[in-house]
């Protein structure tokens, strides 16, 4: 039923005065058991995110539903089928483009109610589109080293993690490569601290740009990185590892006549391991290479 049949008109109009204030709208949808939907009331200042005359959707809610990115929608039909089936609450978020081109977070809470007509909700939509930017903002902060803008150690394990579970389960190649700058703290002593973190940041960039978009590099500590590459088998990660090592002993990190080299340790993950054991391994190989002279590749152990 809707509300202004049931509430006097002194409590309606201060209702309709706060809803205007709301970021967002207080909803009646209403459902009839064929599936046809259509919002017998709708108020709030929200009600022009959903970019149809609030008149158009009393007679067609699928008019706003299209508004819908395309993953939601499947997502929110099924919610509203099951909330209408087992009379459960009808919650979560979804996206809207706009007609100015800014996606918005809406975020959905419902109770529906069983009528003679099928199912009515009484719900509140709001523009949560801030809260979801700062979540946002705070988990990439999280996940990223503040020096050179990587992934930091917490986000490439976790994302190891993952393409480990995704080679155990599917036998697929995954390799691991841990590179580390030669006798860095060398730079440090004689160029300054501040020389060493350019040269860390610039290293990081120079990777990164030679790198696919699948291979995944993080800075595990230090002068210490590591890239996850997924479906790479040991000789492939050793040739773009060679290739890697040879570009970089070749540029010119502005150092005047300073040079850059780099050690790496490789490790193909085998169906079964753990990180931790592919991670020591990879470890012992860059032990390896630094024992050996530095300035090269091992992915022999
Ligand atoms: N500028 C700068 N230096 C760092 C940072 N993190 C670690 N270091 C320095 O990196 C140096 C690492 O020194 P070592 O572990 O002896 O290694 P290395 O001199 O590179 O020698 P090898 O690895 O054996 O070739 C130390 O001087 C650290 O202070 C950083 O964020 N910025």
């Amino acid at each position: 039923m809707p509300v202004d049949d049931v509430m006097p008109d002194h409590t309606l109009q201060p209702l309709k005065t706060l809803a205007e204030q709301l970021p967002g709208l207080l909803f009646q949808l209403h459902r009839s058991p064929g599936g046809h939907m259509h919002f017998p009331y709708l108020v709030g200042s929200g009600r022009r995110l959903l970019g149809v005359a609030p008149e158009r959707l009393a007679g067609d809610a699928s008019l706003a539903f299209e508004q819908l990115d395309e993953t939601d929608y499947p997502r929110w039909m099924a919610s509203i089928e099951r909330s209408a089936r087992w009379q459960t609450p009808l919650m979560g978020k979804f996206r809207l483009s706009t007609r100015e081109g800014h996606d918005r977070w809406i975020a959905v809470r419902a109770q529906p109610e069983e009528v003679e007509s099928g199912t009515l909700w009484h719900g509140i939509m709001l523009d949560i589109s801030e809260q979801v930017a700062e979540e946002e903002r705070l988990r990439l902060l999280s996940d990223t080293d503040s020096l050179t803008g990587l992934a930091n150690r917490r986000k490439l394990l976790q994302r190891l993690d993952e393409e480990i579970s995704l080679s155990n389960r599917h036998a697929l190649p995954l390799s691991l490569v841990i590179l580390d700058l030669d006798h860095f703290k060398h730079i440090n002593d004689s160029w300054g601290h501040l020389k060493g973190d350019d040269v860390l940041i610039n290293l990081a960039h120079y990777i990164r740009d030679l790198l696919r978009r699948e291979d995944f590099l993080g800075r595990l500590g230090g002068e210490e990185f590591a890239l996850v590459l997924p479906l790479t088998a040991r000789g492939n990660a050793e040739n773009l590892a060679e290739r890697l090592r040879e570009r970089i002993a070749a540029h010119d990190f502005a150092l005047e006549d300073g040079k850059i080299t780099v050690s790496m340790g490789i490790a193909e993950h085998r169906v079964g391991e753990d990180r931790n054991r592919l991670l020591e391994r990879a470890d012992s190989n860059l032990y390896a290479a630094k024992h050996q002279g530095r300035n090269q590749v091992v992915a022999s152990r």
